[in-house]
């Protein structure tokens, strides 16, 4: 089973309860790589309504969401890292999404003309979804500062200075994802990659998400009450992480696993289909783009060189079939 783990006392000056907090943060990075935590105090938009205000996107008219489609789907769009990935047939992974960067939430202070990891992501149109430009900027922060409480609590119980962990992050460059997944119709099957039906429990059932770990450090995913997504526990077996009320499912990435030597598990997840179409919202609490990372010597062991946050990520993005043809663009990076 996925623990579950009440972290209000992150929010308060209850230092004894927030040592067991730390533990069974760090137990859970240490173990299964995944949990799912409840209680969040603060502003933190969880509930059902914000969810369905911040989908609404999903509704516009074609036209509106084209404007906002990637280069590599739109080739006239200027766009090639944020914005908006249109279902594609014939591959296990069948969403739509977009990837919303810093500057919805903090402004342009940190674009820069010539690196596409800083580029700045397009935004629907005010008059078409009035509102919601500053509902997901609102809720982009909230996770932001949960993620940032979350890394203090697990420095703590993994005994690493607070402070190596919390550095990295000013000018983060973390993504908000919006995803939805509609049913699956049969031309998505046409030329498909064989990997499409799994067995789960004994059942043929479908993917709409393609297994694979996560790239970065720490991902807070807000679903829906469909269910889908699971988890590959150590000894191989695919667990079900079931939505519940209010909370967060908080996964760990590569990029901290390499971070900390391989005391962080980035553990391996993908998306079953379900009976009626599923909306997620998973954050991806990211560094700022030119931050060292310096791997930890946690293993007695000389730590690994250190590396560009920028870099790192640039070489394992090309991989995913969302961005799949980028490794051909000759870049920045
Ligand atoms: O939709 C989900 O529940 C999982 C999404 C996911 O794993 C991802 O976008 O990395
Ligand atoms: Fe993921």
């Amino acid at each position: 089973m996925i623990p579950t783990l009440d972290i209000s006392p992150l929010f308060g000056a209850d230092v004894e309860h927030r040592d067991s907090v730390d533990r069974a943060l760090a137990a859970a990075a240490t173990g299964p790589g995944f949990v799912i935590v409840t209680r969040l105090a603060g502003d933190c938009p969880l509930d059902e309504r914000s969810r369905a205000d911040l989908a609404a996107i999903f509704a516009l008219p074609e036209a509106e969401k084209r404007r906002l489609w990637r280069q590599k789907f739109a080739p006239r769009n200027a766009n090639v890292y944020r914005g908006y990935f249109p279902v594609q047939n014939g591959a296990a992974t069948y969403k739509e999404g977009i990837d919303l960067g810093p500057d919805l939430a903090h402004g342009p202070r940190i674009q820069a003309d010539d690196d596409p990891l800083l580029e700045p992501t397009p935004l629907p149109d005010e008059r078409s979804l009035p509102g919601w430009r500053e509902a997901a900027a609102r809720y982009y922060r909230a996770m932001e500062q949960i993620a940032a409480l979350l890394m203090a609590s697990l420095a703590r119980g993994l005994a690493i200075d607070e402070a190596v962990f919390a550095a990295p992050f000013a000018q983060g460059i973390s993504t908000l994802r919006m995803i939805h997944y509609p049913l699956r119709p049969p031309e998505s099957f046409r030329g498909a990659e064989p990997a499409i039906a799994v067995e789960h429990e004994g059942e043929v059932r479908q993917l709409v998400g393609a297994p694979h770990t996560d790239s970065g450090i720490l991902t807070l995913l807000n679903q829906d009450s469909t269910g889908g997504l699971q988890a590959r526990g150590r000894d191989g077996r695919w667990l079900d992480v079931p939505p519940q009320p209010a909370s967060l499912v908080v996964n760990f990435g590569k990029l901290l696993e390499l971070w900390t030597e391989g005391r962080v598990r980035a553990t391996e997840h993908r998306v079953l289909a379900a009976a009626s179409p599923r909306l997620s919202i998973p954050f991806f609490y990211e560094p700022g783009a030119e931050a060292l990372i310096q791997p930890l010597a946690t293993s007695g062991q000389p730590p690994l060189a250190p590396f560009r946050y920028g870099d790192y990520l640039w070489k394992r993005m090309v991989k995913f079939v969302e961005f799949r043809g980028l490794e051909r663009r000759t870049v920045a990076r």
